[in-house]
């Protein structure tokens, strides 16, 4: 580990931005012991043949000196030239077990091409479209990846879009972020219009996000491992939007920056009384006066801040800026607290690498993680994310768009699909054992939309009757006896109330996510499949987890291996042995042969020369 006394020493910056005529990208990160080594393997990528003109792109290869921030064990260090003293010191530790004891100096990597106001029109020649008279240029992109450190958990996808979220506040500080995970791409370059409606209507202000439904290509054309979810997409999810709003499904999600930052919204409701029937303004938030709008930039909308977003101060001050331009616009004596019409014209200074450098490789000793942005901790970190915000009383919104909005790719292998399953309902028996679990939500949320939260955390344990129920023939046919004595009639008229039940669930289903018959029965297998195999790892994996604290890992769902194969669907018989398949196994054994030793045990009965076959 770097000694405390070379942090001041050491500049933000190894290798400044240069618009040279560089252009070979170089990777580099700084070792524990301060040695500088450059990560070879992206040593030959050479884009000079991709870009002309040398001063199109700005290459900087930021190196992050440790800082006292990220050493929580080297205490008396003295602060660099740019941090804050006063939240330097007054910081606690909210998340203890992250593996902190490692100095984690973040090599980042900004390659970004700034955007030119003048229009560029493409041409004819364009590949295989017309871009004429099109204005063509590319926007601003970055690309940030961290290290990723052993020893040091390093929070999967939550951790990444942190990262993102605070290197973004620096470099574009949007006061709007759209999610979309590395399997999914735009389909409908018109979607995000239609979101920015609902966030720049009229009360759209309390709007945290907007979710749209995931869909997918490259499934086989029968679904044969639900993949599609159409009823969750089509059907539960559209019902909670007529609720206080969606669960957030990660991917396809549009968020409100300021948002993620765990402020509340500028109006709530709360409800009281046993169902939630009592509805009232939530009093500790205050009425925004009209004096507001004259409200400068710079004084923060929240006076009750938190002090711990970390020390850069760029990232405090963009934190009101980001508020502000998502306000509605104030073109209208309806609209409270919108914003004038040309304030978001204001010029902006230039970046500069160390400034995205310092806002962006530092976590430890902040809440990052643990109240601000995405929460850690879980492996469904954005239905945990998405709770924690519908608890501050912020509104969500569903956005199905004619065209999809979005489309991914998902695996249709049978083991990558129940371990995509597992890690779900893992997170699900996470929720549930969690402070999160909603019967300690707090009043903003309405009593349905806590019964549909507790329906995600509690879904995986139904697991454990399913699989008493699918080994009930097998027991009746060893044993001889029924699971009752005799047919009486309280117990054809449970069995009549359970069937009426399901039968009316499932029209339901079917009504309202417009599945076929076809699908409808795929999900009724697939939900056998899964729930007595991944539900019900889940539910002993969540109890080992609370119980022991062993952890499971968080494995990127592997993408499609058949691209060059002839059958498109290749991929879905390729079965990889996981001991998922026990359980589903066992039963299906168990039930064959209890079904043929029964079956002989008929014949015998009736025909005892059958006895001879049999020896
Ligand atoms: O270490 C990691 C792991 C994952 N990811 C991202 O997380 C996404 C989700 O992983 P994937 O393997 O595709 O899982 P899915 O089950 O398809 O994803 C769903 O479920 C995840 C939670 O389990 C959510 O994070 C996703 O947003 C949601 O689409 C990936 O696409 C990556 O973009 C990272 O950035 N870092
Ligand atoms: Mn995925």
């Amino acid at each position: 580990m770097a000694s405390s006394n070379n942090h001041n020493k050491s500049s933000s910056l190894s290798s400044t931005s240069s618009y040279g005529p560089q252009l070979a990208v170089k990777f580099a990160r700084r070792t524990s012991s301060g040695r500088v080594v450059s990560l070879s393997r992206d040593d030959d990528l050479d884009l000079s043949s991709e870009y002309n003109e040398p001063n199109d792109y700005v290459n900087y290869t930021v190196q992050m000196p440790p800082t006292p921030d990220n050493m929580p064990n080297s205490t008396q260090s003295n602060p660099p030239h740019h941090q804050r003293n006063d939240t330097a010191d007054s910081l606690n530790r909210p998340n203890g077990g992250r593996g902190d004891d490692h100095n984690l100096d973040a090599a980042t990597k900004v390659m970004s091409k700034f955007p030119e106001n003048d229009p560029f029109y493409g041409h004819m020649d364009e590949k295989s479209i017309d871009f004429t008279g099109i204005d063509i240029p590319l926007p601003l992109f970055v690309y940030l990846s961290r290290e990723k450190r052993p020893g040091y958990d390093h929070n999967k996808k939550a951790g990444a879009m942190n990262a993102i979220v605070r290197a973004s506040a620096i470099l574009s500080n949007g006061p709007f972020i759209l999610n979309l995970d590395c399997d999914h791409y735009i389909y409908n370059s018109l979607a995000l219009h239609e979101g920015m409606c609902f966030m720049m209507d009229r009360g759209g202000d309390r709007i945290c996000y907007i979710q749209f439904p995931q869909r997918f290509e490259g499934i086989d054309p029968s679904d044969r491992y639900a993949n599609h979810n159409t009823v969750f997409f089509d059907g539960n999810m559209r019902a909670l939007d007529g609720l206080q709003g969606p669960v957030c499904v990660g991917t396809g999600c549009l968020f409100r920056r300021f948002a993620l930052y765990v402020f509340h919204p500028p109006r709530a409701n709360e409800y009281a009384g046993l169902f939630g029937q009592i509805k009232y303004p939530a009093p500790h938030i205050q009425a925004q006066s009209d004096d507001d709008e004259e409200q400068p930039l710079n004084v923060h909308p929240d006076p009750n801040l938190p002090k711990t977003f970390g020390n850069s101060a760029m990232f405090s001050d963009s934190i009101p800026i980001c508020e502000f331009q998502a306000r509605p616009l104030m073109d209208h004596k309806s609209v409270k607290n919108g914003r004038p019409p040309g304030a978001l014209l204001a010029p902006r200074p230039p970046l500069d690498a160390p400034t995205i450098a310092e806002a962006v490789g530092y976590e430890d000793k902040t809440e990052w993680g643990s109240r601000i942005g995405w929460i850690y901790g879980s492996v469904t970190e954005d239905v945990v994310t998405g709770y924690r915000m519908h608890n501050r009383g912020w509104r969500f919104v569903y956005c199905i768009t004619k065209q999809d909005a979005y489309r991914g790719t998902t695996p249709i292998n049978l083991t990558d699909r129940l371990h995509q399953v597992l890690r779900w309902a893992t997170g699900s028996v996470e929720i549930f054992f969690s402070r999160n679990n909603p019967f300690l939500a707090t009043t903003r949320l309405k009593f349905l939309q806590r019964i549909a939260y507790m329906n995600v955390g509690i879904y995986p344990f139904t697991s454990i009757f399913l699989v008493l129920y699918c080994f009930l023939p097998a027991f009746s046919l060893f044993s001889g006896h029924f699971i009752v004595e005799t047919l009486n009639i309280t117990f054809l008229s449970y069995l009549f109330i359970i069937t009426i039940c399901i039968t009316l669930l499932s029209l339901l289903e079917v009504k309202w996510s417009g599945i076929a018959l076809e699908e409808w029965w795929r999900n009724e297998q697939f939900w056998v499949i899964g729930g007595s195999s991944a539900h019900l790892a889940a539910v002993l994996q969540g109890l080992l987890k609370v119980i022991a604290g062993i952890e499971i890992s968080f494995t990127l769902i592997s993408k499609s291996t058949a691209e060059y194969e002839d059958d498109i669907y290749a991929d879905l018989y390729v079965v990889k042995w996981t001991s998922l398949f026990i359980m589903p196994l066992t039963i299906m054994v168990i039930n064959v042969v209890a079904l043929v030793l029964d079956f002989s045990r008929t014949m015998y009965s009736v025909i005892p020369q059958w006895n001879k076959f049999f020896g």
